[in-house]
């Protein structure tokens, strides 16, 4: 058995030898580069993790002490150490979370892997245990990346203001995001990491001390109120300590001994005391350590030895088709600028930034800042576009309302990831931006159905330049073109039967779905018509007739049913007084647990044989209450049959 196998919970932890120490890290590194190359998942900021982690539940006693992570993709260590080393099914259906989540663990306490709360977070336990008399530590793990995100530094506020409120920060400082961290903190950090020294120093001083009793100890009490005047002097007041915290680093993230020395000098202090630690993402996996681009930060399924992907590319991604037509209107406007928030290369800027390097700002993990530097770049004469994945848009839902719509700004909102992403878990879908963002006064809004639209709305988004837009699509590879047949109002139609009694309104990528649950209607003597809005928002002033020549109205789309296209669609046939019913088909209002894309579609009824059959049983349904039952030819399924079970 070894020493990993051998780890029930942290509580097996605490008798390890620093020779066991040495070799669990390597078992566990192991174990990650083994089990993520199988399934895919955040290798890079787990290998970075190994010793910080094992130091933290060696010294902390977990749960009664709350340990904290930011995002949540580097706790697969701490979940190895819980209980959980069964990653066979790592963010997979039934499998292991790639997140934290109190479902499966009493260990795990913030399962969004949304960036830069863990703060929050730990300002409120540490409230909630003073108010309650309550005892044990909390302790935030913080990214030097989330430590962009504004959330954090309002958590910071607080924290540094209550100076007799035990708090313990550990910032895992491994100089990246995806890429090397951005912005005046990530220098502060740099600058913080050169006084290593002063901490060796400081070290090796306080050793020579504790081997000469007596005289030492005296020598070392006068010197250690010395000490604030020599830190001075020979290492820069680092802002946490002007803020209030106790600074205690930067400390060797990969040095076991040195981890748990400040652990338990932090553990000691009666106030808020902030850990620098400093680590390398991908440490002891090479493939890693040389990808530039981001660590490893995220990989999927691969060949450990040689990293080739196990499974074959589906083709061109969405990203890649927004990154090169991004790349050619760079070309032909020189307006037209572009942020990301720490995710240049995911949201696909990369060529973009390569062709133009003074055009496209990383802001770090806020999104918040993103939307409202937009407003200032529209403001000021050039048109940003800013990609973001579309789950991580909801934080800056009140500066795209007041800071970019109110002032009519021409900004473009690109959202990748929108809809159902899956395997990321409940806080990674992108499911929510087609009815949050319906309240937006003047903000429109495109789904592209495949890369022809995504290229053509793309450059009629950048058109507009005085009102927000934004185009959103899925994280999969792109589907074959599908040719309109028509065109009605701004929609295309894909699809037209003689006697249409089904409008089909396909929103995105739920075209080719719309397309053959039409089919198996049809074959049950349903006719159907198939329209793209193109433009979802707002609703095209064509559709309430052509809903009117419908008996009823189906709108799919890959966005919570509520309050989404469907509900705006049923509002304009309500204000044009078409009395044609709508059903909607979407997300259901739930969080969805992880598994692959596809199979959460199927879970929640998104495919054409599902979608099909509700809306037969619906026609089905108002013929039965209908005073004039639809003159269909024999055989057809005004009746409905169970529609077969096809594989879709
Ligand atoms: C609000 C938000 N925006 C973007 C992301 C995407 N994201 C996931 S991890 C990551 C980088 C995190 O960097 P850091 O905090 O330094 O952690 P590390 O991966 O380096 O351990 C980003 C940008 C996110 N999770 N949350
Ligand atoms: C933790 C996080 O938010 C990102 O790393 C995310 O997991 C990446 O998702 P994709 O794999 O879809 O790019
Ligand atoms: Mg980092």
């Amino acid at each position: 058995m070894t020493i990993l196998e051998s780890i029930r919970g942290p509580r097996d932890l605490k008798a390890l030898s620093e020779a066991e120490l040495g070799e669990l890290s390597e078992e566990i590194r192991d174990f990650l580069v083994r089990a993520v190359a199988r399934t895919g998942g955040h290798l890079g900021p787990n290998l970075g993790v190994v010793e910080l982690t094992v130091a933290l539940h060696r010294v902390f006693d977990s749960p009664t002490d709350r340990i904290l992570w930011d995002t949540g993709h580097q706790s697969y260590v701490h979940k190895l150490l819980t209980g959980r080393q069964d990653f066979s099914k790592l963010r997979g259906k039934g499998g292991l979370s790639g997140y934290p989540s109190r479902e499966e663990s009493e260990h795990d306490v913030i399962e969004n892997s949304h960036a830069s709360t863990a703060l929050g977070w730990a300002d409120g336990l540490a409230k909630a245990r003073d108010v309650r008399g309550g005892s044990g530590h909390v302790v935030a793990v913080i990214g030097d990346g989330a430590l962009t995100g504004g959330m954090a530094w309002e958590a910071l506020n607080n924290i540094a203001a209550a100076r007799d409120r035990p708090l313990i920060i550990v910032v895992n400082d491994n100089e990246r995001s995806y890429a090397p961290t951005i912005g005046g903190l990530a220098n502060h950090l740099a600058t913080l990491r050169t006084t290593d020294g002063y901490e060796k120093f400081l070290a090796c001083g306080k050793e020579v001390l504790r081997r000469t009793p007596v005289v030492g100890g005296t020598l070392y009490e006068s010197l250690h109120g010395a000490k604030k005047g020599f830190k001075d002097a020979f290492a820069p007041q680092g802002m946490f300590e002007d803020l209030g915290l106790k600074y205690l680093g930067p400390i060797d993230g990969h040095d076991p001994r040195a981890l748990e020395s400040a652990l338990r000098r932090a553990q000691r202090f009666h106030g808020p005391v902030l850990v620098h630690c400093l680590t390398e993402k991908g440490r002891g996996y090479e493939p890693a350590l040389a990808n530039e681009e981001d660590h490893f930060h995220t990989v999927g399924a691969m060949d450990p030895l040689t990293c080739a992907p196990l499974a074959p590319s589906g083709g061109p991604s969405w990203t890649s088709v927004f990154g090169e037509e991004m790349a050619r209107i760079g070309e032909e406007r020189e307006d037209v600028v572009a942020i990301t928030a720490a995710m240049l290369r995911p949201v696909g800027l990369g060529e973009f930034a390569e062709r133009f390097p003074d055009r496209v700002w990383d802001v770090g993990i806020a999104e918040q800042h993103a939307a409202v530097s937009a407003a200032g770049l529209a403001t000021g004469g050039l048109h940003p576009v800013v990609a973001v994945y579309a789950t991580f848009l909801n934080r800056a839902f009140d500066q795209l309302l007041m800071d970019v719509a109110l002032h009519r700004c021409g900004v473009t909102f690109v959202l990748d990831r929108a809809g159902v992403t899956g395997v990321d878990g409940a806080s990674h879908n992108g499911m929510w931006d087609l009815s949050v963002l319906q309240v937006v006064p003047g903000l429109r809004i495109a789904a592209p159905r495949d890369a022809a639209q995504l290229r053509a709305q793309l450059r009629e988004a950048v058109a507009v330049d005085d009102a927000p837009t934004l185009i959103r699509f899925p994280k999969e590879s792109v589907g074959p073109e599908i040719e309109a047949v028509d065109r009605v109002g701004g929609m295309d139609v894909l699809h037209r039967a003689r006697r249409p009694e089904v409008l089909f309104v396909a929103v995105g990528v739920m075209a080719p779905v719309c397309l053959r649950a039409a089919e198996l209607l049809e074959a049950r003597g349903i006719g159907c018509t198939v329209v793209d809005p193109r433009w979802v928002k707002p609703v095209d002033p064509a559709l309430p007739d052509l809903a009117a020549a419908h008996r009823l109205v189906a709108v799919v789309e890959d966005n919570s049913r509520a309050a989404g296209v469907g509900s705006a669609v049923s509002l304009a046939l309500e204000d044009a007084e078409v009395d044609v019913p709508v059903r909607r088909f979407g997300v259901p209002e739930q969080f969805l647990a992880h598994a692959k894309r596809a199979e959460v579609l199927a879970d929640i009824g998104l495919t054409p044989v599902e979608i099909a059959g509700r809306v037969g049983a619906s026609l089905a349904a108002r013929e039965r209450t209908a005073d004039v039952p639809a003159q269909r030819p024999a055989g057809a399924a005004g009746t409905p049959m169970p529609v077969k079970e096809t594989t879709e």
